[in-house]
C-alpha cells in the first residue's frame, strides 16, 4: 500500500478492477458545509489497500478518521475532484450488495432481538432469505465465541459480548471488505487485548480486507499489516507505516521489546505536529 502525492497519483481507469487492489482512495477530501461556514474534515488524500490487507487508520481525534470510513462505505461522498473505488465499484453500490462489512464504535444492537437475530438483520435488510444460512450464522457464533449465547439478548450480555455480536453481525453478509470504527473503544484494556486477539484470529481465518480506525496504538500495531498516521487540522495522511511482525501474533507480542519500540515510534510520528491519540 502507499499514499502518494496528489498529483503523482493518476488512476489509470482500468485500475478499479485490478483484482490485487481492494480500495482505491483517489484524491478524497471532505469539507462539511455548517451554519457556521465551510469544515475542512480531510485535505484530499490517496491511499491504496491490497485485498486481504489489515489496515490501522490512527490519529487524534477530528482528523477526519470516521469520515474517511464513511466515504469508504458511501455514507458520505468525498468533495468534487476525488473518487473511491472499493473492488472497482462505487462504495455505495458495494455497500448495497452486502460486500461491505460494518461495526462501529456503540454496537448499536437492536435490544428486542436475540444475538443469532441480530447477526441475521443485515441479510433480512437485503432481502435476503435466513433459514439457508442458518448453519453459517451458528459458525458465525462460534467464530466469535458466543456459542450458547444465541438466544441471549443485547442487554444480558457484557460490554466484549456485545462488540463481538456486532463483528459477527458485520460478517454476516460474507462481506469482502470489514471496516471498523473503535470496535473496542468502550472496553477496558484486558478485555480490549483479548478482543484484538480475537479479531486476528477471526480475519485470518476470512482474510477480508479489514480497515480499522482506533486510537489505540498497540491495538494498531499488533493488529494490522500497516499503520496510516493521520494528523489534524486539516486531516490529512502523515505517514505510512508497514508492521513487520509475523502472524499469528500472539498476545505475548505486547511485552516484546520490538513490539513497544514501533508502539513509541508511532507515538512520535502521532505527536510530530501537535496531535493527541
Ligand atoms: N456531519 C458533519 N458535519 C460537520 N462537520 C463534521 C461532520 N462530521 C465530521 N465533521 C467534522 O470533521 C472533522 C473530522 O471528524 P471525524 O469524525 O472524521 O474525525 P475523527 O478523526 O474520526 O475523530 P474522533 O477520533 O474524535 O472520532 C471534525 O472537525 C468534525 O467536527
Amino acid at each position: 500500500m502507499n499514499a502518494l502525492p496528489a498529483r503523482d497519483f493518476d488512476l489509470p481507469p482500468s485500475q478499479g478492477a485490478d483484482r490485487t487492489v481492494d480500495l482505491i482512495v483517489d484524491r478524497a477530501g471532505k469539507t462539511f458545509e455548517t451554519a457556521r461556514g465551510p469544515v475542512r474534515a480531510l485535505e484530499p488524500i490517496d491511499l491504496k489497500v491490497p485485498r486481504g490487507a489489515f489496515v490501522a487508520l490512527i490519529g487524534p481525534s477530528g482528523c477526519g478518521k470516521s469520515t474517511l470510513l464513511r466515504m469508504v462505505a458511501g455514507l458520505e461522498q468525498p468533495d468534487d475532484g476525488g473518487a473511491i473505488l472499493v473492488r472497482g465499484k462505487h462504495p455505495e453500490q458495494f455497500r448495497k450488495e452486502g460486500e461491505l462489512g460494518i461495526a462501529f464504535q456503540d454496537a448499536a444492537l437492536l435490544p428486542w432481538r436475540s444475538v443469532t437475530e441480530n447477526i441475521f438483520f443485515p441479510l433480512q435488510i437485503l432481502g435476503r432469505p435466513v433459514r439457508p444460512e442458518a448453519a453459517r450464522i451458528q459458525s458465525l457464533v462460534e467464530l466469535v465465541g458466543l456459542k450458547g449465547y444465541e438466544a441471549a439478548r443485547p442487554g444480558q450480555l457484557s460490554g466484549g459480548m456485545r462488540q463481538r455480536v456486532a463483528i459477527a453481525r458485520a460478517l454476516v453478509t460474507d462481506p469482502s471488505v470489514l471496516l471498523l470504527d473503535e470496535p473496542f473503544g468502550a472496553l477496558d484494556q484486558i478485555l480490549r487485548r483479548q478482543m484484538n486477539v480475537e479479531l486476528q484470529r477471526i480475519w485470518a481465518a476470512r482474510q477480508t480486507t479489514t480497515l480499522l480506525v482506533t486510537h489505540g496504538i498497540d491495538e494498531a500495531v499488533f493488529l494490522a499489516d500497516t499503520v496510516v498516521v493521520m494528523q489534524a487540522q486539516p486531516g490529512r495522511i502523515a505517514e505510512i507505516i508497514d508492521v513487520p511482525f509475523a502472524r499469528p501474533r500472539l498476545p505475548s507480542l505486547f511485552s516484546a521489546p520490538e513490539f513497544h519500540a514501533l508502539c513509541d515510534r508511532l507515538t512520535v510520528s502521532l505527536h510530530s505536529e501537535g496531535g493527541h491519540p
